[in-house]
């Protein structure tokens, strides 16, 4: 494994912003801020982060509690806007989208992986995955089984989440959350709720995901994940602090924690 850190690979970031098409970044952040609150209520959470997804990469972003992981995720997921700067992802300029384009954005374009699964504990394995399909008018029952398949599943679609063990349930996450063949797949704590075993199972679907040519960025506490990734990017108090780049990532067999 190769490390190349500090400046030279903080560079990274940078990059010719100006193609379009095949060359463009999945996504791309500059200047970004995200404050809450007002007043003395006020807190920065992003405090202009500049950062280049390529197409096709495995990024993982780590910092410890409070680091502004999340909002960075919700700011490129469109779950939020941001308070300034610009976020372009899946070819659009998020930041220039008002409420319904945003949704349509989130919608179409991104997947999103929770912690806590998020499963609709009254829907089969397979009718979960078709729900959110079916919102972006892909919601076939093909597409939605060859998603269940890819995740290892294929034999449990119509098994309720509560006759699934965690690392189950959140595969069916990550088949709900690729159906609608999304551009970007976004994770937050992906294996956060899950064992190690179990953990190293969900990390070796994302990384067949990856293989196939699926663009991820997943925020973690958990630094043995970051080996997996083709960049870490590491931040601090509301900023990038350093970026990584990997020249061979692990297996997800071989990382433990
Ligand atoms: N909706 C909100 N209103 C006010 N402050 C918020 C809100 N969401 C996040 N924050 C604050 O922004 C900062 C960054 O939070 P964020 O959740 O992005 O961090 P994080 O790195 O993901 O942390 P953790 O690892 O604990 O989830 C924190 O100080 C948090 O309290």
């Amino acid at each position: 494994m190769r490390h190349e850190r500090g400046r030279a690979a903080v560079r990274d970031t940078g990059g010719d912003t100006s193609g379009e098409g095949g060359d463009a970044p999945a996504v791309l952040l500059r200047g970004v801020g995200k404050t809450y609150g007002k007043g003395v209520a006020e807190v920065h959470a992003l405090r202009g982060v500049d950062l280049e997804i390529r197409r096709g990469e495995f990024v993982v972003l780590l910092g410890p509690s409070g680091s502004g992981k999340t909002t960075l995720l919700n700011v490129i997921g469109g779950i939020e806007p941001a308070s300034f700067g610009d976020v372009t992802a899946g070819g659009r300029d998020i930041s220039a989208l008002g409420e319904d384009a945003r949704t349509a954005y989130r919608r179409d374009v991104v997947g999103f992986v929770f912690q806590f699964f998020n499963l609709v504990p009254s829907l089969t394995a397979l009718e979960n995955v078709r729900l959110v399909a079916e919102l972006t008018g892909r919601g076939d029952r093909e597409r939605s089984a060859a998603a269940l398949e890819s995740v290892g599943l294929a034999e449990r679609g119509a098994h309720f989440p509560a006759q699934l063990s965690g690392g189950e349930q959140q595969r069916v996450a990550i088949a709900r959350a690729i159906a609608k063949e999304p551009e970007l797949l976004l994770c937050d704590e992906p294996t956060g709720a899950l064992d190690l075993e179990t953990g190293r199972g969900v990390l070796r679907v994302l990384q067949d995901l990856n293989r196939q040519g699926r663009t991820i960025l997943a925020v973690t506490h958990n630094e043995a994940i970051a080996a997996v990734a083709h960049r870490v990017v590491r931040m601090r108090s509301g900023r990038v602090t350093e970026v990584t780049t990997t020249a061979e990532p692990a297996t997800a067999d071989e990382v433990t924690w």
